[in-house]
């Protein structure tokens, strides 16, 4: 369980029965009477933990721990562990010091907790105009901010920039920094050979202690809050597609306001494949860009697209030479985050607004539908297949 809760910090500081004693106590503001955190709210917070790169002490990743047990479990009914059972015992008593603490009060201590230990990690994230400060925090993203234009890069070249869990966490976090930063424009992009090939096939194979279903609901949720912060972006938001993208990295580009490719750029969405079903709205967005059957060629017969013809389609923008990508792109960018910032940010909200309660429901239905489908057997077997013919490479 402590697994669930917490990243490598917390086991590794919960190994040492000295350090859990030797942490001086930390005052926690924990409001009183505040709104009631929803199941969202919980499991977004449990997400939001994982990536907390300071490690908040162990006094904090105790009370983390009784306020899970507690809004999981109820109260503390477990036989007390022996005295030199250090470890189970430091967690035991702060389980049991809750007493009978409602399980919605622990759910929104937790998620108050999570949140002030967020906060404080994310300001740190803020960037600024002009000042091409790299962020050092992420470990799969490069985040730059210069001229107005604040430069999110998928950074697994080696891996061709696939989306693991943690990315997925930092994609959350790197927007929701560069959505509160004062740039102009918002860009993705990839470093490498690839612009992104999707989900990670291999997030599937750290199953938590409740088992592949627990699983399929954790990458459901997450999935959904991935999405949901592209719905929700409301700055313009641009794609730099410097080579192949596949799979989610495709479906999302619906959510852009504008999509920049090089002609080494091909589109595909394999998910009929891999035993899978459309995400990222694009059962909703792909129809209304290209049409219904040209959306059923790409999302249900997997039909790998061409730079050119997704810009026939209208899932691009405009295509640029490989050779002159990068400086015919950000030329035109920089151009465009001289315009008036306010004016851009409006008119996009205008635009989003008409539809962001469709696309939400979209991206539930969607997520609720992949969270089964994660579970079959064509899922599994295609995950598998791609697993076994890596490992005899
Ligand atoms: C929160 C969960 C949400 C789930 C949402 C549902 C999501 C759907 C999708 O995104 S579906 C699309 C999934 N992606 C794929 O099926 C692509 C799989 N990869 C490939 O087919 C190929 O690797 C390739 C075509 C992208 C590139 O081929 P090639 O040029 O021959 O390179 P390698 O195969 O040698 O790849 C190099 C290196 O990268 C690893 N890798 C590439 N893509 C992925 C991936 N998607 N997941 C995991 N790993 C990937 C590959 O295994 C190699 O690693 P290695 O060097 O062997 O360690």
């Amino acid at each position: 369980m402590v697994a669930r809760l917490a990243p490598r910090w917390c086991l590794r500081a919960l190994r040492s029965p000295l350090q859990v004693i030797g942490f001086p106590s930390l005052q926690l503001h924990m409001s009183g009477i505040a709104m009631r955190a929803s199941q969202e709210d919980f499991e977004n917070a449990l997400n939001q933990v994982k990536l907390l790169k300071k490690d908040p002490g162990n006094e904090v990743k105790l009370k983390l721990y009784a306020l899970y047990k507690q809004a999981t479990e109820g109260p503390c009914n477990m036989p007390k562990p022996g005295v030199f059972d250090f470890i189970n015992k430091a967690k035991w008593d702060a389980w049991d010091a809750l007493g009978n603490l409602p399980k919605e009060t622990a759910r929104q201590n937790y998620v108050d907790l999570v949140s002030s230990l967020s906060s404080s990690s994310e300001s740190s994230n803020q960037v600024q105009p002009g000042t091409d400060r790299k962020q050092q925090e992420y470990e799969n993203l490069v985040v730059t901010s210069e001229d107005g234009i604040t430069k999110i890069t998928l950074n697994r070249p080696t891996k061709k920039n696939a989306i693991n869990t943690q990315m997925y966490q930092e994609i959350i976090l790197a927007l929701k920094a560069a959505s509160n930063d004062d740039s102009i424009l918002t860009v993705v992009t990839g470093n490498g050979d690839y612009y992104c090939s999707g989900n990670d096939l291999t997030n599937f194979m750290d199953i938590p202690p409740g088992g592949v279903e627990e699983k399929a609901k954790q990458s459901a949720v997450l999935l959904r809050d991935f999405v949901g912060s592209f719905i929700d972006f409301p700055k313009p938001l641009i794609a730099v597609v410097n080579g192949p993208a596949m799979g989610i990295s495709v479906t999302i580009l619906g959510l852009f306001d504008a999509v920049y490719a090089s002609d080494r750029a091909t589109f595909h969405t394999p998910f009929s494949h891999l035993g899978l079903t459309p995400e990222g709205c694009a059962s909703y967005t792909f129809p209304k860009i290209m049409g219904p059957a040209k959306a059923t060629e790409m999302l249900i017969f997997g039909k790998k697209l061409t730079a050119g013809e997704a810009c026939a389609q209208g899932l691009v923008t405009e295509v640029f030479p490989d050779s002159t990508f990068q400086k015919e792109v950000w030329t035109r960018l920089k151009a465009y985050s001289k315009l008036p910032k306010n004016a851009m940010k409006i008119s996009k909200q205008v635009i989003r607004n008409m539809e962001k309660e469709k696309l939400h429901a979209v991206n539930a239905e969607e997520s609720s539908v992949l969270q089964e489908r994660c579970l079959s057997d064509e899922c599994i077997n295609a995950a598998v297949n791609f697993l076994s013919k890596r490992a005899k490479l």
